[in-house]
């Protein structure tokens, strides 16, 4: 017998896999709700022409093909960072963070995870929203931690459980991870107000020093269509004399999900610290997978070096936000038009790529039995997925599936 006969068929996985059974769909109608990617009106991927003529100045510089450093391209790192914490930031200028970069946000995270574990010691407890991004918890305890959970979702309120957050976070043992979503919260759409945040950083405040604050940030940009509004809670901490680490992707405010273009940054108590654990990220990374692709990095540079390519580019995922936003009310007023009688004003106050519908398994599958329409088990909806053409016939469905 094969040396591999005891390896069993994993499952698909809870996102990415949806992707497999929507295209083997052969339904003309079917609608495909389920990875957080942007779509146009036409339902099809979009390049951002910012991005594209980026890209065309990188191809025509002729640069080499040298592997980059285990950071990464520093050009990058400075300007992708800067582009997180701001022109002005107090850490910035004091030389207090240590950046590397990463395979996107996802790369990130696995090096956030194998630092704490390394650090804060093996199975150490990381705390993630309930519910939070569905890869995190993999990540984490491939890393080696004690994967938890803190209250965040109040499906009574479909809102925030504010109390519930900040009493686990009060509780979380000394030498804890504390994970939060920079903005636009996946999977549910609820993000903390100002007053909000304000009161979380208090908290974690007083337990400075105790726990580790990990800061996820996804969708700068994409969230609220402001890159300086969706940066305010990271930006906040600063202020509030907080370190933590943040990891950034710029798979959906660059559509550069393939190019796989991220960066993790810890802001520090000051220069030698921040020299200390940019070494030991660079120890983690070295034989994880030595060092990142240059192409989406370079890119990412060469708008962000560029004032007049930047603003393009902001007025792009704007573009892209705003069309979200769209979706978001003429969901609403389709359902409301199919007869639905329920309440439907989380669809609208809920912000960035998703949608967290309040649907239940049974109804999801139903969508995706009788309607060939694709989303998470969770009733995530990744609002892209919709278009002007398809909104009535998904609306119809999830009247039929909740009434
Ligand atoms: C909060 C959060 N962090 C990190 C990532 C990782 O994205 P990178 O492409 O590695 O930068 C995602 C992407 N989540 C989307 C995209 C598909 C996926 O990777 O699950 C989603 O939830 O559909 C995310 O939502």
């Amino acid at each position: 017998a094969s040396q591999w006969a005891a390896v069993p068929q994993g499952p698909p996985d809870a996102i990415l896999g949806l992707v497999d059974a929507f295209n083997k769909d052969s339904n003309p109608q079917k609608v495909s709700l389920s990875v957080g990617a942007y779509r146009d009106d036409a339902g099809k991927p979009f390049v951002l022409p910012s991005v594209k003529e980026a890209e065309l100045r990188v191809v025509q510089s002729g640069m080499n093909k040298e592997y980059a450093g285990i950071g990464g391209v520093v050009d990058f790192t400075n300007l992708a960072r800067m582009f997180a914490f701001g022109k002005s930031s107090d850490a910035l200028r004091n030389n207090r963070v240590g950046t590397v970069q990463t395979l996107s946000g996802t790369g990130a995270c696995r090096v956030v995870g194998d630092f704490y574990a390394k650090f804060l010691g093996k199975m150490a407890p990381i705390y993630l929203p309930d519910p939070s991004w569905g890869n995190h918890a993999n990540i984490f305890r491939d890393s080696g931690l004690d994967v938890r959970k803190y209250r965040y979702w109040d499906s009574s309120t479909l809102g925030l459980n504010l109390n519930g957050m900040l009493e686990d976070l009060k509780a979380a043992p000394d030498g804890s991870a504390v994970l939060l979503h920079a903005c636009a919260h996946n999977p549910t759409g609820v993000d903390p107000t100002k007053e909000q945040w304000a009161a979380i950083c208090d908290v974690l405040k007083a337990r400075k020093g105790k726990l580790a604050i990990f800061f996820d940030s996804a969708y700068q940009g994409f969230a609220s269509g402001d890159a300086e509004a969706d940066a305010y809670a990271i930006r906040l901490f600063v202020d509030e004399g907080l370190d933590f680490s943040l990891a950034q992707s710029f798979a959906k405010n660059f559509g550069l999900y393939g190019e796989r273009v991220g960066l993790l940054s810890f802001v520090c108590r000051d220069e030698d610290e921040a020299k200390r654990i940019e070494s030991q990220l660079k120890i983690i990374i070295r034989p994880m997978y030595s060092n990142p692709p240059v192409h989406g990095a370079r890119i990412v540079s060469a708008v962000l070096s560029d004032p007049e390519l930047e603003a393009k580019w902001r007025a792009e995922c704007k573009g892209m936000a705003d069309r979200i936003i769209d979706m978001r009310n003429a969901l609403k007023s389709e359902l409301e038009k199919a007869g639905s009688t329920k309440d439907w004003s989380h669809v609208t106050s809920q912000i960035g790529m998703f949608c967290f519908s309040g649907m239940t398994k049974e109804q999801v599958g139903r969508l995706r039995e009788e309607f060939s329409i694709y989303l998470t088990g969770d009733g995530r909806i990744s609002m892209a997925g919709l278009t002007s053409s398809n909104i009535a016939y998904v609306a119809n469905a999830i009247h039929e599936v909740t009434k």
